[in-house]
């Protein structure tokens, strides 16, 4: 797993290095090094352009270009100041000394003479802004990243592309869009999530000294990305031993007359997902539709209200079949009603492992008055219990329906509010999003995402639908609930990306996901324990 740091984090290591004996001066030096050392190994770089700031971003940029200048590569530096005009010292020192050793300096260019030189270019380092950015970019900087995102080189960001929140992952109108982010000590959430995953390009992280890795652990990462060897002990073994009902059982409790779908497809993408035997319960007036869809599913009719929505009266068949599975999914498509917060609120209470998902998660946020976290009670149980929230739902949850977490790092801090309310490791909450984070007591774990032809109608059902089935067939139980989310999310986002190579990534939807499940599982899983032996997808 990497640690993912936030900026301030990352600050207090610099100045745990500092009292370590690595001076600010030689994390700028190494820095630098590492920028040059990666541009180099993109091969065919004879010409370079290192445009850079006023900061400490831009004095990364005067290093890296020394060091390139001095393995023979024909470097120009672009600045807005001449180096002695520099204010802040440590930039000016490695700004003076590039000059020195033979770097040329291009000062103030206008855009005509940048183009031009950028036309020439093979690779563009962007040492403009770094972590200190903040608000829009200003000139000349928004001109200057214009010019780099039209010109043909491959562009290289040093720490994060200029123009980005390393924080948030919110993109200024001006950012450059980067083939490489070559980032300093740690990964940063920003880099990870919303535009951050459309600018960044392939991410390296440069430790910059030995001592960094366990002063990253000490600053209290705000997330892990997990690698995918971090899934061994998650995913169901394969054995031989089992029949339809000890390879897990699912009930799902959803679906509406308005929206009978939801339920359907979280029926079928858990049983995809390997479980042996799935039971959907469904509204009356919906079952012979469901069951039309779904062959090999059988479909409860359960009394409904004259909406078409789950009523109360449903509570004792909807408890009886709950005691007879190994996991239980509800709210895909359920809608809100007294009837369905009263079915939720009763599985809860049932001690069977859970997942809430969509409505589900509505009918919580009305039975606790939009304040989850002050009730902690309610998500206290024996068994696992998975919420999986996207960020308006989240934000319902906690008190802010109306300014929902618009970014990774607050969908993180809003789904830790209830966590730590909680206090106990049989709660995990998936707080979805472009980035998604799996969120437990200990920690919160940042699988791979999914690619774009994930954000269709249907995907959260198919996710919970899964998610519900791993759950059954006793992945993370007893053992790391959090890690099991993530795994899952892992698989969705794989077969999300299998469904674009197949079809094109605008035409996916839902159930074209569901039909890849168990590919893209045993892809990973294939990956999990033989990562050296197959291609990525
Ligand atoms: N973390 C580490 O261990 C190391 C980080 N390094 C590098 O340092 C930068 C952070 O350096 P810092 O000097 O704090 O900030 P920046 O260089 O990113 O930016 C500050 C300059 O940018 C100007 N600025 C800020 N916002 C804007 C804007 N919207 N438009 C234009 N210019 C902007 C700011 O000007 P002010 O007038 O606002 O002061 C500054 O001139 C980090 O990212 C790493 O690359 C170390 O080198 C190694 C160790
Ligand atoms: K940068």
């Amino acid at each position: 797993m990497q640690p993912v740091l936030n900026i301030e984090d990352v600050k207090c290591v610099e100045v745990a290095l500092t009292r370590e004996g690595v001076s600010v001066s030689e994390l700028m030096h190494r820095a630098g090094y590492a920028a040059a050392q990666e541009t180099i190994a993109l091969g065919d770089v004879e010409n370079v352009v290192v445009l850079v700031g006023l900061g400490n971003n831009g004095g990364d940029g005067w290093v890296a270009a020394e060091a390139l200048f001095a393995r023979g590569v024909n470097v120009k530096v672009v600045t807005p100041l001449e180096p002695d005009q520099i204010s802040g010292d440590l930039a000016r020192q490695v700004a003076q000394s590039a000059v020195k050793a033979g770097v040329s300096p291009l000062v103030g260019p206008s855009r005509d003479e940048l183009e031009d030189l950028l036309s020439t270019a093979d690779a563009v380092l962007d040492c403009m802004l770094g972590t200190g950015f903040h608000g829009e970019v200003r000139a000349p900087f928004d001109i200057w990243i214009e010019c780099v995102n039209a010109s043909g080189a491959r562009a290289i960001s040093v720490d994060v592309p200029s123009g980005l929140s390393a924080q948030t992952g919110r993109a200024a109108q001006a950012c450059v869009v980067a083939d490489m982010t070559v980032t300093m000590l740690s990964l940063k959430p920003g880099l990870l999530a919303d535009d951050g995953r459309d600018v960044c390009g392939s991410i390296v992280v440069a430790p910059l000294a030995e001592q960094t890795e366990h002063l990253v652990v000490e600053a209290d990462p705000v997330a892990w990305r997990t690698d995918l060897s971090d899934y061994l002990d998650v995913i169901p073994a394969p054995t031989q031993a089992v029949d339809k009902f000890t390879r897990g059982s699912v009930l799902v409790v959803g679906g509406s007359r308005r929206f009978p779908g939801a339920a359907i497809m979280a029926a079928r993408a858990a049983a995809r997902m390997g479980a042996g035997y799935v039971t959907l319960a469904t509204p009356a007036s919906v079952a012979a539709i469901a069951q039309a869809h779904l062959l090999e599913i059988p479909v409860v009719p359960l009394p409904e209200d004259a909406d078409g929505v789950l009523s109360a009266d449903g509570k004792d068949v909807v408890l009886k079949l709950a005691r007879g599975v190994s996991a239980v999914l509800v709210g895909s498509g359920m809608r809100i009603s007294g009837g369905t917060v009263a079915l939720v609120s009763a599985l809860i209470e049932q001690d069977v492992p859970l997942v809430v998902d969509a409505d589900g998660l509505n009918c919580l946020a009305r039975l606790t008055d939009g304040a989850l976290p002050d009730f902690p009670e309610v998500t206290r149980r024996n068994a696992p219990l998975v919420l999986t929230p996207h960020r308006r739902e989240l934000g319902r949850l906690v008190g802010q329906a109306k300014t929902p977490p618009d970014s990774l790092v607050d969908a993180l801090e809003d789904a830790r509010k209830i966590v730590w309310s909680d206090g106990g490791s049989n709660l995990a909450i998936v707080a979805k999003g472009s980035a998604t984070g799996c969120v437990g007591v200990d920690q919160a774990l940042l699988p791979k995402p999914g690619p774009c032809a994930l954000a269709t109608a249907g995907s959260g059902d198919v996710l919970a639908g899964m998610m519900v089935s791993a759950l059954a067939q006793g992945s993370g139980q007893g053992g790391d609930l959090t890690l099991m989310a993530a795994y899952v999310c892992e698989v969705h986002g794989y077969a999300g990306s299998l469904a674009a190579e197949r079809l094109g990534s605008r035409a996916v939807m839902a159930t074209d996901v569901i039909d890849v499940i168990g590919l893209a599982a045993d892809a990973v899983g294939e990956h999990v324990m033989f990562p050296e032996g197959v291609e990525e997808a």
